[in-house]
């Protein structure tokens, strides 16, 4: 079963058209490659389904429910989560502190009980710090948990960002370029990670320019072209798929 699919699914910008008449199924607990040259569309892709960006016209259907244009927070606390190509974090804050504040959706207390700091609220940070922890153990940055960000490794500083999409507990995970930046050691950490995370059943849907990575982990994979899909199998298809060959080579 796909737990996400799009119908005809179009986002154009002005006179580009960036996701053109995209219909794409994402089965439920595997991991999903969408690859493709620069600027074909993978980016606009995570932006439209997870309503970042408005839907030009066509569907986005989590779970048979039809999400088409609805607000991201929405969309985020059903059980969609990703990362961004451009690591966002709160400097100010540390390791553990980012993980927490992605779970606010999670707090139950109201401001009274926080002020108050109530039995009820001690018990839900606890659950929270818990749950934040055992997050950077999968991540592999426990023992960073009250250290700074800034100033971290790259590929440290993008698996905190995975920790923090994470937290929102989800379903679906969307990685945007996850290795993007990283080291052979790094990049096999979250090479695991992603593993781990459809051995507890979350689906993964990554847009990755490392084919090693793709090859290693992907169940399936897409390959958009000018904003459609130009091919689509399992790696050692579409490697070979001249039509593929063609898209990354550039020839006319
Ligand atoms: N916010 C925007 N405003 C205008 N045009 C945009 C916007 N976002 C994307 N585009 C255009 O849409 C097309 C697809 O871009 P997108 O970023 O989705 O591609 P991509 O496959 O993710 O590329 P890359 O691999 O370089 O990240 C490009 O022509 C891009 O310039």
């Amino acid at each position: 079963m796909d737990i996400l699919r799009t119908e005809n699914m179009t986002k154009s910008f002005g006179g580009v058209v960036a996701n053109n008449n995209l219909s794409i199924g994402i089965p439920e607990g595997k991991i999903t490659a969408l690859i493709g040259p620069n600027g074909s569309g993978k980016t606009t892709f995570i932006n439209v389904v997870t309503g970042v960006h408005p839907i030009t016209s066509g569907k986005v259907y989590f779970k048979d429910r039809d999400i088409s244009g609805l607000d991201v927070n929405v969309i985020s606390r059903m059980g969609i989560a990703r990362t961004f190509q451009k690591i966002r974090l709160f400097e100010n804050l540390s390791v553990i502190e980012n993980v927490l504040v992605a779970r606010k959706p999670f707090y139950k207390s109201g401001p009274i009980s926080v002020v108050l700091n109530t039995p009820k609220f001690k018990r839900e940070e606890r659950d929270n710090r818990e749950k934040a922890l055992e997050l950077l153990k999968l991540v592999g940055l426990e023992d960073k948990a009250y250290d700074s960000p800034t100033g971290m490794a790259y590929g440290l500083r993008r698996c905190l960002e995975i920790a923090r999409a994470l937290a929102l507990e989800p379903q679906l995970l969307f990685l945007d370029e996850p290795a993007a930046g990283m080291t052979r050691d790094e990049f096999k950490v979250i090479m695991d990670l992603i593993i781990i995370l459809k051995e507890r059943g979350i689906t993964t849907l990554l847009v990755e320019h490392t084919m090693d990575f793709i090859k290693a982990v992907a169940d399936w994979v897409y390959v958009l072209n000018f904003g459609q899909v130009i091919a689509q199998g399992k790696f050692e298809e579409i490697e070979r798929d001249p039509l593929v060959l063609k898209a990354y080579l550039g020839e006319e």
